[in-house]
């Protein structure tokens, strides 16, 4: 995709060299599971002076060094984004604000901010509130690629390559900047999409925030049962496909679901009432009513499983 910094032509073409597109210092807030992958991409695609990791553990940040996820632990924000010329915001999104509040006042003029959060609206919504007049160079992003497990030992380099890449650009959203954080994820291999905040976080209740709250709801139930060690010990695979997501962070998904509240709260009730008309057919013994539905289900599911597949974004039981 990219060229090596400095390749030279070979005998008798056109001499072009062609340098990697350059990306300067890049800082990195939450360097876990998305940050750290997306310094692992991006270093390994262009032309970074060097990735500075933020974060609350001095542990997980040493980690991450260790592992050759970041160059640098940055010890002061502010001072660091003096000279920034990308900022990646990759903590759960209940932390985006402080964050923010804290680089705001010492951007440089050339610092190009973004985010990863799964949920947009509210990201936005701090955003312009911590930034201002800078708020043009705010670009929000989501990368629809992950998985439940976290930290920056779970980073890949590849974790972003042929999945979907949310932007969510606003009006005053700088033309540059935003043709600066499309190439970023771009050359991370992401396929770039735009929708609106409002537009992503109806689309995303429906099809991320409320699987992983039912999924939260059904494991919680069987935990709370005295014979839980039993139930668990007969759980088949269909429990584990159900269930995997169970295992994604708390404190991520507590964010995610209070930022989208209103949306998520609309999906349940949806859900809820899908629920009933199953209960009503169930208790009434109507087995074309439950059949019915099934198929419905079951043609749609495949049909989106073979859509996906196609386009490199997972199958089931893939966890990216
Ligand atoms: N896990 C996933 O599959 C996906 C997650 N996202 C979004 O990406 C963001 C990061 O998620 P992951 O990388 O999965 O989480 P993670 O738990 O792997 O990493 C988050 C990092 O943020 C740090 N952190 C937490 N609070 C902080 C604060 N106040 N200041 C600085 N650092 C702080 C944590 O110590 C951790 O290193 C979240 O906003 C999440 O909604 C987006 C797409 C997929
Ligand atoms: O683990 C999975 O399958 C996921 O669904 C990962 C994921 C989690 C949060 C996002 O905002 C996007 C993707």
């Amino acid at each position: 995709m990219s060229q090596s910094a400095g390749s030279s032509a070979a005998v008798g073409e056109v001499s072009t060299t062609l340098a990697r597109p350059r990306f300067g210092k890049v800082l990195v807030f939450g360097v876990g599971l998305i940050g750290g992958s997306f310094a692992l991409a991006l270093k390994a695609a262009a032309d970074v002076d060097e990735v500075v990791g933020f974060g609350r553990s001095l542990a997980s940040l040493r980690q991450a060094l260790a592992l050759g996820v970041i160059d640098r632990v940055g010890a002061n924000a502010a001072q660091e984004a003096v000279d920034a010329d990308l900022i990646l915001l990759a903590t759960p999104v209940g932390a985006m604000a402080e964050v923010l509040t804290r680089i705001a006042p010492s951007l440089g003029p050339q610092a190009i901010v973004t985010d990863a959060g799964s949920t947009k609206s509210d990201v936005v919504a701090v955003a312009r509130a911590a930034l201002g007049e800078q708020f043009a160079r705010f670009v929000p992003a989501h990368p629809i690629a992950g998985a439940e497990n976290s930290g920056a030992a779970a980073a890949r380099q590849d974790l972003f390559a042929g999945r979907k890449l949310v932007l969510t650009p606003l009006p005053e959203t700088s033309p540059t900047a935003l043709a600066r954080v499309r190439d970023a994820w771009a050359l991370c291999g992401a396929d770039v999409r735009e929708l609106t905040p409002e537009r992503h976080d109806q689309i995303f209740a429906a099809v991320s925030h409320l699987p992983h709250l039912l999924s939260f709801a059904l494991v919680h139930d069987l935990a709370q049962r005295d014979e839980r060690d039993l139930f668990f010990t007969y759980a088949a695979s269909g429990f584990r496909d159900f269930t995997r997501i169970a295992a994604s962070h708390p404190e991520m998904w507590r964010d995610i679901c209070l930022a989208n509240r209103d949306a998520l709260l609309g999906e349940l009730d949806s859900y809820r009432a899908e629920l009933d008309r199953l209960r009503a057919a169930l208790a009434a013994g109507d087995g074309a009513r439950l059949e019915a539905v099934f198929d419905v289900a079951r043609t749609a599911r495949r049909a989106w499983a073979d859509g996906v597949s196609g386009a490199a974004t997972g199958s089931a039981g893939d966890s990216r």
